[in-house]
């Protein structure tokens, strides 16, 4: 174990982000009005770039106008290989008012990508005097991105959280796939006459979980892309949340709800949690560090897991 102790990532939920079209504003009432944590108002992929201009003041009008209650509120910006970007960010600090909490980050290839963004908002922060400063999420879906992602997930203290972007990503990466997410039929291991499918993106979010927990980063999931395909979501999120990962996106409103109920820790979870922190102690009173708890061992380390669950939990309810 290095000296250094592992930082932890922003107390806020993010069980859900919600996404939408900046060009779209006549859904941005009924983002607001959604049980979505987050919400990430798109000047990116979902905008064509005739309505770049457009959409950036749908976005900062409405950052101002809509009651956006406590949810965290973030815009997407366009990628820095793009002559949006710029824009993107002095108009969004410069107009936007200060309910602004994030901008989001894509195609983020290494860390002077951030340096550069860093670089620019805080010059326009000064410059405004803006006192809340901006917060940084990141998108993940570059061969560069996953090559680099420890350094960006290091980059700059504004970092919050970064997320895995499945489309990109897998053009990226050369993957012969057109589906968002989820599972890839061609994916599969062959024995004895039957097949067993695997996770393609298994690889990258566990290094993306991996890079977002060394430096106090969330790690989320991003986008599945097939909105009529409940169980293909539920058990993607379920994969990711096993993983370690905290929430991920809805492209649709009717995956608001499974995102949080997978990212929710149940009843049953908490209790389990509660009642292994309270053999431990029990444990520790007897001078013991390991005890059985229904037949399984659990040890200091257990204290640690049950933890997770419980702060979750405790954080999610405020
Ligand atoms: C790979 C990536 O980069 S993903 C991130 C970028 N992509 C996005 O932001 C896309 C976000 N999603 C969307 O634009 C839309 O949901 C679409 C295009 C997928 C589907 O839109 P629609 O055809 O309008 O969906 P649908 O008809 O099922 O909508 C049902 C209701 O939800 C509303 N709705 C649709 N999308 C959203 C949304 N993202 N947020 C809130 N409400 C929404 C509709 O207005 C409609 O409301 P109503 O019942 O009051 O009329
Ligand atoms: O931006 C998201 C993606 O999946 O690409
Ligand atoms: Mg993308």
């Amino acid at each position: 174990m290095s000296f250094r102790i592992q930082p932890a990532p922003v107390a806020r939920p993010n069980r859900c982000q919600l996404f939408g079209p900046g060009s779209r504003p006549a859904i941005f009432e009924k983002m607001a009005k959604s049980d979505a944590d987050v919400i990430n108002l798109d000047l990116e992929d979902s905008v064509a770039p005739t309505d770049k201009d457009s959409a950036r003041a749908n976005i900062i009008q409405a950052i101002g106008d809509i009651d956006w209650g406590k949810k965290t509120l973030s815009v997407r910006i366009n990628g820095l290989d793009t002559p949006f970007w710029y824009r993107d960010v002095v108009d969004l600090l410069e107009q936007a008012s200060g309910r602004l909490d994030i901008i989001m980050i894509p195609k983020v290839g290494c860390a002077a990508d951030l340096y550069a963004v860093d670089a620019l908002v805080t010059a326009v922060e000064r410059a405004k005097g803006r006192t809340k400063p901006i917060g940084f999420e990141v998108i993940i879906e570059s061969a560069a991105g996953i090559s680099h992602v420890e350094e960006i997930a290091a980059a700059t203290p504004r970092l919050q959280a970064m997320s895995l972007g499945a489309a990109d990503f897998a053009a990226s990466m050369g993957m012969s796939t057109t589906g968002i997410g989820g599972t890839q039929e061609n994916y599969y291991m062959a024995h004895e006459g039957a097949k067993y499918w695997s996770d393609p993106w298994h690889w990258a979010q566990a290094a993306i979980v991996a890079a977002c927990r060394t430096h106090g980063v969330l790690p989320v999931d991003g986008p599945f892309g097939d909105f009529s395909d409940d169980d293909g979501f539920r058990a993607q999120a379920l994969r990711s949340a096993t993983l370690g990962m905290v929430g991920k996106w809805a492209i649709h409103p009717k995956q608001v709800a499974l995102a949080n109920e997978v990212f929710t820790p149940s009843e049953a979870a908490v209790a389990e949690a509660r009642e292994i922190l309270d053999a431990m102690e029990k444990a520790k009173a007897n001078g013991e560090g390991a005890t059985v708890y229904k037949g399984r061992l659990v040890d200091i380390a257990s204290i640690k897991q049950a933890e997770v669950i419980v702060k979750q939990s405790e954080m999610i309810a405020g």
